[in-house]
């Protein structure tokens, strides 16, 4: 990092971690700590959060950062005999003064290059050197992209293989589709319901359980797009492999799937913040989806109980084909992420019909 670069500013943040800020000239801002070498914040031309971040997350090392985009390698979740989502979420990376050139023309001028390299206690768990550069960059436009250059720099000739996600945390509204219909029942007046009973049994699960299956999947707020029809690895279920039926991807309960062998492009639409996340990504094969639900959440000590009904992870990962580097070989793993204003409405949903098919 040097001073002249417009918009790139060293700072100290939470706890006194180090942290470097990201500015655009349209006012996008990104903020990325060497902790993890992780990206905490992204915000639009507006100053709005599109990234979530738990209330509840610890800033103290050893412990990962709940939220942004932590980095997982070596080894993603447990597939491997290291920590779950191996080390580098929990190293501190260094800035990266002089780092190659990049092969791709980047107009941005709000960047900043990290580099990890093992210590000598992670080379007793994983016995490889290795070089992990990191570029993360703000377009002009306020496109946050994020660049992984691994390269094998073992002395010994020798190969070696690691799982690798983006483990993108993205702050969503309330995820739950059933939240949709108290809304239309509001706005319809809906002829003889109380819509204050409809939220409390709701929030007591009852509504819940009541109307499932009720709703069709077009008209629920937050969906994903581009995994439709796809094969996953379902992690609640060992690992079992399925074929998604090609219903759009809604949320009323738990997930934790890896897709597999997905497009270049995904998107995540959010009705009510009228907002489509685009994710493209390179060099990443799956995609994993995750949202804890209530148990879950209540479970995790750096995560707030309620927290899972605004957010959703949707993660750039190789993890079914590992890859295998051997010595002075380079993977690149490229990940770029879009937020636009979208007025996407796919019909009208008529909360009788809803309401009486359950
Ligand atoms: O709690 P963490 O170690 O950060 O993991 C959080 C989640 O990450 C991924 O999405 C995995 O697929 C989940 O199985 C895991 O629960």
């Amino acid at each position: 990092m040097s001073s002249e670069k417009v918009g790139v500013e060293l700072r100290k943040g939470i706890n006194g971690l180090d942290k470097v800020v990201l500015r655009e000239s349209r006012g996008s801002s990104a903020e990325v700590y060497l902790y993890g070498g992780q990206v905490t914040s992204w915000k639009n031309n507006h100053g709005e959060e599109l990234l979530f971040v738990s209330s509840k997350a610890s800033f103290k090392p050893p412990k990962a950062i709940r939220g942004g985009i932590p980095i997982c390698f070596p080894q993603f979740g447990s597939h491997g005999s290291l920590e779950q989502h191996g080390f580098a979420r929990n190293r501190f990376w260094s800035i990266d003064a002089d780092p190659p050139p990049f092969p791709t023309n980047s107009l941005s001028k709000a960047y900043v290059d990290l580099i990890l390299r093992p210590s000598e206690e992670d080379l007793k768990i994983w016995p490889h050197s290795f070089e992990f550069r990191l570029r993360v960059a703000l377009s002009p436009g306020g496109d946050l992209m994020l660049t992984s250059r691994i390269r094998n720099t073992s002395a010994d000739g020798k190969p070696f293989t690691f799982t690798f996600a983006y483990h993108t945390y993205f702050s969503v509204s309330d995820i739950r589709w059933v939240r949709k219909l108290l809304w239309l029942l509001e706005k319809t007046d809906g002829v003889g319901v109380d819509t204050d009973v409809i939220e409390e049994e709701f929030e007591g699960g009852v509504a819940n359980d009541e109307l499932e299956g009720g709703a069709d999947d077009d008209e629920s707020e937050v969906r994903i797009e581009g995994l439709e029809t796809l094969d996953y690895l379902d992690s609640l279920q060992n690992k079992e492999r399925f074929t998604e039926q090609g219903d759009a991807i809604t949320f009323e309960s738990e997930v934790d799937k890896i897709y597999l062998s997905t497009p270049t492009k995904i998107a995540i639409l959010d009705h009510e913040k009228k907002r489509t996340f685009v994710i493209r990504k390179d060099g990443l094969p799956d995609a994993v989806v995750w949202n804890p639900w209530d148990k879950k959440a209540k479970a995790m000590a750096d995560f707030g109980d309620d927290e899972y009904k605004h957010m959703l992870c949707v993660e750039a990962a190789a993890v079914e084909k590992p890859i295998t580097l051997k010595p002075g070989e380079e993977w690149k793993g490229r990940q770029e992420l879009s937020a636009v204003p979208s007025s996407y409405c796919s019909g009208q949903l008529d909360p009788q019909k809803v309401l009486l098919s359950s």
